[in-house]
């Protein structure tokens, strides 16, 4: 790209809006995340930061506005489309196999990825690319050692990294997370958000995430969502300094991080 050349966004929200029934929930939400940046979205409770996810996934349809990946509409697609487009989102738990083995599971998410429009030769022929990638993937969670456990004999913790092994199988270039170290012990979140660095590598990365110490372990900007509109969208330094951020919702938690020494 020339120099002067505005480079297209990976991810960006034009004015989108969500109603249900007659609530607002989303309230004209614009943002750009730039490729390669990694965002966190942090908001009090019922700010809309599940439904901001939700509307960029495609589980809803926005009431109006746009989400554009890469520059191309995918507001009002389906989920499984969005995902093939290159936007993958972060599967519950309750998504993994819990008794195939971590290999099995990694690779059932690198043939899902592939989709069905393949016939079956040609399925079988990419069996092999989807083991291979498996291995690859293995490697990248650091759970090598674990390739034929089932997935229900796992720790807590490997089921998260599993669960991240899975939602970047096919490749996606832009990565959802939703509160990836939820339950995880303070010596897990660190080395965590150190696996989240490595394999989000190259990629955009958006995380909703409630604990200040991995949003400021983890992001190059945070977004702040109350009530349903980005109150900031800056750097955590800015965020951190900014007094209407302070004052609606960030103060304590912030102080809870520097105490943690992040
Ligand atoms: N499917 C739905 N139907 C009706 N209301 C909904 C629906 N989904 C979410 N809401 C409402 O939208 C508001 C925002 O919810 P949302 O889960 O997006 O917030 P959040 O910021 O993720 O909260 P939390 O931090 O507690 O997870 C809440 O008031 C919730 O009750």
């Amino acid at each position: 790209m020339s120099a002067g050349t505005p480079t297209t966004p990976a991810l960006e929200l034009r004015d989108l809006r969500k109603r249900f029934g007659k609530t607002e929930i989303i309230r004209g939400v614009n943002l750009a995340v730039n490729a390669g940046e990694r965002v966190a979205i942090i908001g009090p409770n019922g700010a809309g930061k599940s439904t901001l996810f939700n509307l960029i996934s495609g589980r809803f349809a926005p009431t109006s506005g746009e989400v554009l990946l890469n520059g191309q509409r995918i507001d009002g697609k389906r989920p499984f489309e969005i995902n093939r487009a290159g936007l993958s989102r972060s599967f519950q738990i309750t998504n993994i196999f819990p008794k195939l083995s971590v290999f099995e599971n990694l690779r059932c998410g690198v043939l899902w990825s592939l989709g069905y429009r393949y016939s079956f030769l040609k399925f079988l022929s990419r069996l092999h690319d989807a083991n291979e990638r498996a291995e690859q993937l293995l490697r990248m969670i650091h759970l090598e050692r674990k390739r034929d456990v089932l997935a229900m004999n796992l720790t807590y913790a490997e089921q998260r990294a599993l669960e991240i092994g899975i939602t970047i199988a096919g490749g996606a270039d832009v990565v959802l997370l939703d509160e990836p170290t939820a339950g995880m012990s303070k010596s897990e979140t660190a080395r965590f958000i150190d696996l989240i660095k490595e394999v989000t590598v190259g990629k955009t990365l958006l995380t909703v995430e409630h604990d200040m110490g991995v949003v400021f372990g983890l992001a190059d900007r945070i977004a702040v969502v109350v009530y349903g509109e980005v109150l900031a969208f800056d750097t955590p330094d800015a965020v951190r300094a900014n007094a209407r951020v302070q004052e609606a919702y960030l103060g304590s938690h912030v102080a809870d991080a520097q105490g943690a020494g992040h």
